[in-house]
């Protein structure tokens, strides 16, 4: 055991030496008050000193900075009573002046051995200088105390005795701080087992203080996550988060990493992170994490559209579920990634799940109530997208209900729909309560049939965007290829047009696209109907599958519209073709 002993003066040096010769420990002894006593024990620590020995107003500021244990050199009854006999004959007026231990040890003592002084308590090392100043107007010229109150007499000019550490209170305080040792030897061995165990995790932590200071890492989050984290993650929220709800769990998508964050807090003032890398674990078919991107290409001339857009920037900070319905292609996707990504959830990813994709054993995965590492309750900080929300079964209606009925469900829902919700629930596929919960705020999104004020802007940025993919040099349309555009029926929308211009563009050799090259590709959809090239091989039962397949691409994979077009009721469609995996 290594002990560093800095003594306030000079004379407790020689003591500490001395009594320091019977003891088992390797002694170190240095003179130093306050601050200097401090630089001395920072020195020591950084030594390998394991134990501090000091006194008075030295200890508690030594205390304060090291975290290694310090043992006071308290002033014992032996120490004042010495002293107070000192001055027992002394003429002049005498004060003690200290802190309560020495002040209210003294009071005792004069009582006991019939000492006549006067006694003053001060709280903190401020309260001595005045407090002398208005002893000796009152005609006190000796005063009593430890290095604090004699150093401050002595600059004021007054006489003053120090009360001195004894043989006693040094060996006492030898005592302590083997026993200290001893116990802190055992602590410091669990420490280091706790250590090496949280260094072999396969998972970074991380513990933040209140203030968001680091306190711990072990070498996993060192190694992995350390420079990343706090630029991925927004700390404050995540702290205020966790401190309020007693957890925090999020996914984070990082370049091509997704990492799985869980916190919770520790001792009150502390938050422990632990981070998983999971980039590699088999995502569910069907469910994406897409980190946060700029969406601010989303402008409209159209008025039904400005619209949807108002209220996608009023709803982007709300926590309630946004409904969003349109046709197919109508940009209901875009618009939920709009949402999301210019809101404050913007620092975690979206949660894309495709209910025209995901299997059913799958949902039972992500919506299992009973494991509480279910992908839905984990994404708590970010928002989930449910595609094609009307594409879901009963059942899995049902079992989503029973979730956000019994489990509070952090994330922001958005779902979208290509039906009208009215028909959903008419029909009787939709749960209405569902509906109601998921549907806090609507959005509905026009046509692009509707809305060919805005045909001519998205097809000039759909043109940039394919120049760049093909190496093209397009830079407009002429008046009649943008006419025909716009006199197109888009039963595919927004969707449909942007594949059309991906391949007039890559046909196109003028720097203007001609009304030749849009009819011709426009030519290649029409002509994909009824009339046209279906196939009559197969059963009936194929053919007729794929009269319903192409009604349901022309009338915009509308359900309602397709079933009227072919005179049948929508639940003998759904029943004919399967409907919600129809792609
Ligand atoms: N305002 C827009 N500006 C540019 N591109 C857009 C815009 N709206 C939609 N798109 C593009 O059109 C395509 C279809 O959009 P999106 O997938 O969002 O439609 P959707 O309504 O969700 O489709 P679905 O009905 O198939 O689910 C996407 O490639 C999207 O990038």
């Amino acid at each position: 055991m290594k002990v560093m002993a800095i003594a306030p003066y000079e004379g407790l040096k020689e003591l500490l030496l001395q009594l320091g010769e019977d003891e088992p420990f390797d002694l170190q002894v240095e003179y130093g008050d306050l601050e200097e006593g401090v630089h001395l024990a920072k020195q020591a620590v950084n030594n390998g000193t394991d134990i501090i020995i000091s006194r008075g107003g030295t200890a508690e500021l030594i205390q304060k900075v090291v975290s290694i244990p310090v043992i006071d050199i308290e002033v014992s009854g032996y120490d004042l009573l010495r002293v107070l006999t000192l001055v027992k004959e002394y003429t002049g007026k005498t004060a003690i002046v200290g802190f309560p231990p020495i002040s209210e040890g003294a009071a005792t003592i004069c009582e006991i051995a019939n000492i006549e002084l006067s006694t003053y308590t001060v709280k903190n090392e401020h309260e001595v200088e005045p407090t002398l100043l208005e002893l000796h107007k009152k005609g006190y010229d000796m005063f009593i105390g430890d290095v604090i109150t004699v150093k401050k007499a002595a600059n004021l000019g007054f006489n003053a005795i120090l009360i001195t550490a004894g043989k006693e209170s040094v060996h006492k305080a030898f005592q302590q701080a083997k026993k200290t040792h001893h116990l802190y030897s055992a602590l410091k061995q669990n420490y280091a087992m706790a250590r090496q165990i949280l260094d072999h995790y396969q998972a970074g932590i991380v513990v933040y203080n209140r203030s968001g200071q680091v306190v711990f890492t072990n070498r996993d989050f060192k190694e992995k996550y350390l420079d990343l984290f706090a630029k991925v993650i927004d700390l404050e929220s995540a702290l205020q988060t966790a401190f309020k709800q007693e957890t925090f769990k999020t996914f984070v998508q990082r370049a091509e990493e997704v990492w799985k964050v869980t916190a919770f807090p520790m001792q009150k003032d502390f938050i422990v992170f632990r981070v998983i890398d999971v980039t590699n674990e088999n995502a569910l078919t069907g469910t994406t994490l897409l980190p946060s991107s700029n969406h601010s290409n989303m402008a409209s001339h159209h008025t039904k559209m400005k619209h949807a857009l108002h209220l996608a920037e009023i709803y982007r900070d709300r926590d309630e579920p946004i409904w969003i319905e349109g046709e197919v292609g109508t940009g209901k996707e875009k618009l939920a990634h709009f949402i999301h990504s210019s809101s404050k959830r913007e620092p975690y990813p979206l949660l894309r799940i495709d209910c025209e994709i995901v299997q059913e054993e799958q949902w039972l995965q992500l919506l299992n109530i009973e494991h509480p590492d279910a992908t839905l309750l984990h994404h708590e900080m970010g928002s989930v997208l449910l595609k094609n929300i009307d594409a879901l079964t009963l059942s899995i209606q049902k079992r989503l209900l029973r979730l956000l009925g019994t489990k509070e469900v952090g994330c922001r829902f958005i779902a979208t729909s290509r039906e009208p919700y009215q028909t959903l629930l008419a029909q009787g596929v939709f749960l209405e309560e569902l509906y109601y919960k998921m549907a806090r705020l609507t959005i509905h999104l026009p046509s692009l049939n509707e809305r060919k004020e805005d045909i001519e802007n998205l097809t000039l940025l759909f043109i940039s965007k394919y120049n760049q993919k093909f190496g093209k040099q397009c830079v407009g349309l002429r008046q009649e290829a943008k006419e025909a555009l716009e006199n197109f029926r888009w039963s595919g929308n927004i969707n449909q047009l942007k594949q059309v211009i991906e391949e007039i563009v890559l046909i196109s050799e003028d720097p203007y696209i001609a009304v030749e090259d849009v009819e011709a590709i426009l030519k290649t959809k029409r002509s994909a109907t009824f009339q046209g090239s279906l196939s009559l091989n197969g059963t009936l039962e194929e053919i007729e599958r794929r009269i319903i397949k192409q009604v349901w691409e022309e009338e915009g994979r509308n359900q309602t519209r397709t079933a009227k077009r072919l005179g049948i009721n929508r639940t003998t469609l759904w029943r004919k073709m399967n409907l919600p995996r129809l792609r």
